[in-house]
């Protein structure tokens, strides 16, 4: 089934931006200062964290409510993603952004695509460039990992292609035990889940960053805070911290990285589904002066032509919906347009 996503940025092309060579900056050029230093860090006063669900737990599913109501952000441990898996995944992520610039390019996502090598899409809306670079991929990577590496593209395709498919199954499980806790239970609560109820139809994109070292990272961004437009997003990250969201009372909380976890985060469908009960979170990731730091997201979302509206489970008298329905390619329009100011703008 053809993916719409690039339907949805065709209307707002973004401008195309040369990536610097990072490893010879030894300064942060002006462009990409941010002056943001005002907020303190968050070890300074962080007395929460981010909760941590073991997916064996019998209680898993409180658990993931909880956390969805609360924070809208929670790592897991046994999730059923080996080791091995994630190894070869952050390789290749490590392989392809060490390539020269010059090869990157020649995967470059173009002005109104959606795959492809460049700055996130998000960047258009800042006045300053982040210190990361990225990769998307919507369907099979094979043409552009043919342009990136001429000799071993198959081996990397092979990575990404498993690495998808597992992350399908991980996003449909925890999609039931995040429905679960709301109610929603039966396979005719959501009728696009299919008949085998394992979401087959769902449409993912999968983002890869890059943080390089960064010589003076107190003035540096590696990725504007942003929420995902997704109904969930699967985030692995690798040892190096970074990751950082915005929690009302207590500003930007740490996100540090969990041996063998991965952070599971509600994007905006999800909020919209469950009528504003679960929080899309407001997240950032932050670069580091002697480590570079990978991370790998899953956005996962509905097919194109399903219109995500508050479940009429969660609909009544004393419950008006809170949002109209939206198609995830109709609200991949606005955000490109209103950016965090899309959610607010299908409220009703
Ligand atoms: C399916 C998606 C979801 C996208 C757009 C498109 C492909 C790339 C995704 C991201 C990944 C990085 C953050 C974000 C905010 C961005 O700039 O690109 C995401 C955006 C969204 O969640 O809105
Ligand atoms: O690198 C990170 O920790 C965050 C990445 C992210 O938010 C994204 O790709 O949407
Ligand atoms: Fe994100």
């Amino acid at each position: 089934m053809p993916s719409r996503f690039s339907d949805a940025f065709r209307a707002h092309p973004q401008q195309q931006l040369k990536h610097p060579d990072f490893t010879s900056l030894h300064e942060l050029p002006d462009s990409y200062a941010w002056n943001q230093r005002d907020d303190p860090s968050p070890e300074t006063f962080a007395t929460e964290s981010v909760p941590l669900v073991d997916l064996n737990d019998p209680n898993a599913l409180q658990g993931i409510g909880h956390a969805c109501k609360t924070w809208g952000i929670f790592q897991v441990t046994n999730h059923g993603i080996s080791t091995s898996l994630l190894d070869m995944v952050e390789h290749t992520c490590r392989s392809l952004f060490s390539l020269p610039v010059h090869q990157k390019l020649k995967a470059a996502r173009s002005p109104d695509g959606v795959s492809g090598y460049g700055f996130a899409r998000i960047s258009s809306f800042f006045s300053k460039l982040m210190w990361s670079e990225g990769f998307t991929i919507v369907g099979p990577p094979d043409e552009h990992f043919r342009q990136l590496w001429p000799q071993d593209f198959s081996y990397h395709c092979d990575v990404i292609k498993e690495y998808k498919e597992e992350m399908k199954k991980l996003a449909g499980r925890l999609m039931w035990l995040m429905l679960g806790s709301l109610g929603i239970i039966a396979k005719e609560d959501i009728k696009w889940a299919g008949p085998k109820t394992d979401f087959k139809e769902a449409l993912a994109a999968l983002q890869l960053n890059y943080y390089p070292a960064c010589p003076d990272p107190d003035r540096a961004m590696g990725l504007a805070p942003h929420t995902d437009s997704t109904l969930l997003t699967i985030l692995y990250q690798n040892s190096t911290s970074g990751l950082q969201v915005f929690k009302e009372g207590a500003g930007w909380v740490a996100v540090p990285p969990v041996p063998g976890g991965l952070v599971i985060n509600v994007g905006d469908l999800m909020h919209i589904l469950s009528n504003g009960s679960y929080q899309s979170v407001l997240h950032r990731a932050m670069v580091n002066r002697s480590h570079h730091r990978l991370s790998s997201a899953y956005l996962f979302g509905p097919p194109s032509t399903v219109e995500i509206s508050p479940h009429p489970k969660l609909v009544g008298p004393t419950h008006p919906p809170l949002y109209r329905p939206v198609t995830w390619n109709e609200y991949l329009h606005t955000k490109a347009k209103h950016f965090n100011k899309a959610l607010s703008s299908v409220r009703v």
